[in-house]
């Protein structure tokens, strides 16, 4: 073999060929609940459309996903901002799941070791994911928010402007629901009418899940979360999400759990919350009213895709 010739390296044309008019992202799951990442810090709009999410989140004929997340550059002092689309195409204020891949992948991109946070916008304000040694990633939910209007909700409030243990009809039946916003809308329901604690694995989410959603008291629709107590601290969901259906895991359909679970006196303020997927710790601190959610992130691959 000559010596003479250029050394031609494959992997430097594929790279060029990358980077016009292909679609970097990575493909990343908390507890199930996956996302396609997009690498988004060098413009404020994100690089492709709703329509274009849908496509790509479409299990059949995309890449498959639960939503489509885009780290750009930080606002109002942060350091920087997530979005996201759901696998229909809405944008929600913000994705528990979400935020941990969103630190994993941030960690990847800035080249970040050992333990080390930083400042996120999100629709829902300020959020502080931190990724610890072991890999996991703790986040500052922020406080959650009660009031009826902003959850939103036109169920009727309590004394305190709270929707706790509320009656609402689904389906013909009763059921009791408490409503919490972690910036995104939460319905929450241990009971109804016939049954104390519910057996989660027995709901039938898919026909269920959607008459929640799409109810006239939730003039944004609603994420909602099926939970069975186990014990003071240890609680079982299951979710039916906005824009997404069932997945297999919510974070912050998890904070929004141990909440209602404290305001309804199921459980105390540090819990474990067994998702389809694995299992959240969720606390809700009384000291500065924030929720702080640990669980893990993990790449499951690298793509691109013609745009
Ligand atoms: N899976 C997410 C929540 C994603 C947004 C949600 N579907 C909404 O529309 O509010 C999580 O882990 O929090």
């Amino acid at each position: 073999m000559s010596t003479d010739a250029p050394v031609k390296t494959p992997s430097t044309s594929f790279l060029n060929r990358l980077q016009t008019g292909f679609l970097h992202f990575a493909k990343y799951h908390g507890l199930g609940n996956d996302f396609v990442l997009i690498d988004n810090r060098d413009s404020s709009e994100p690089r492709i459309t709703a329509e274009k999410a849908v496509q790509l989140c479409d299990r059949n004929f995309g890449v498959g996903a639960d939503g489509v997340i885009f780290v750009l550059p930080g606002i109002n002092g942060t350091d920087y901002t997530m979005r996201i689309f759901n696998s229909d195409g809405s944008e929600p204020e913000m994705c528990g799941n979400g935020v941990r891949c969103f630190a994993k992948f941030v960690s990847q991109l800035e080249n970040l070791q050992g333990s080390h946070s930083f400042t996120v916008h999100t629709g829902a304000g300020l959020i502080i994911p931190e990724v610890l040694e072991d890999g996991n990633v703790r986040v500052d939910m922020g406080e959650p928010v009660l009031k009826a209007s902003d959850v939103p909700t036109k169920l009727p409030a309590n004394k305190d402007n709270a929707v706790v243990k509320s009656e609402l009809v689904v389906d013909g039946v009763i059921w009791h629901v408490t409503c919490v916003s972690m910036g995104n809308p939460h319905c929450v329901t241990f009971s109804r009418e016939g049954s104390q604690n519910l057996l989660v694995d027995e709901l039938k989410l898919a026909e269920i899940g959607p008459k929640f959603e799409h109810h006239e008291v939730f003039p944004a629709r609603t994420n909602t979360e099926f939970v069975q107590v186990l014990s003071n601290s240890h609680l079982k969901m299951r979710v039916w999400e906005r824009g997404a259906g069932a997945t297999l895991a919510c974070g912050t359909g998890a904070c929004a759990t141990v909440v209602a679970a404290v305001l309804e006196g199921h459980a105390g303020r540090i819990c474990t919350v067994d998702l389809p997927g694995g299992p959240l710790q969720i606390e809700w601190k009384e000291e500065d009213n924030h929720v702080y959610m640990t669980g893990s992130a993990d790449v499951v691959y690298y793509g691109s895709l013609p745009l």
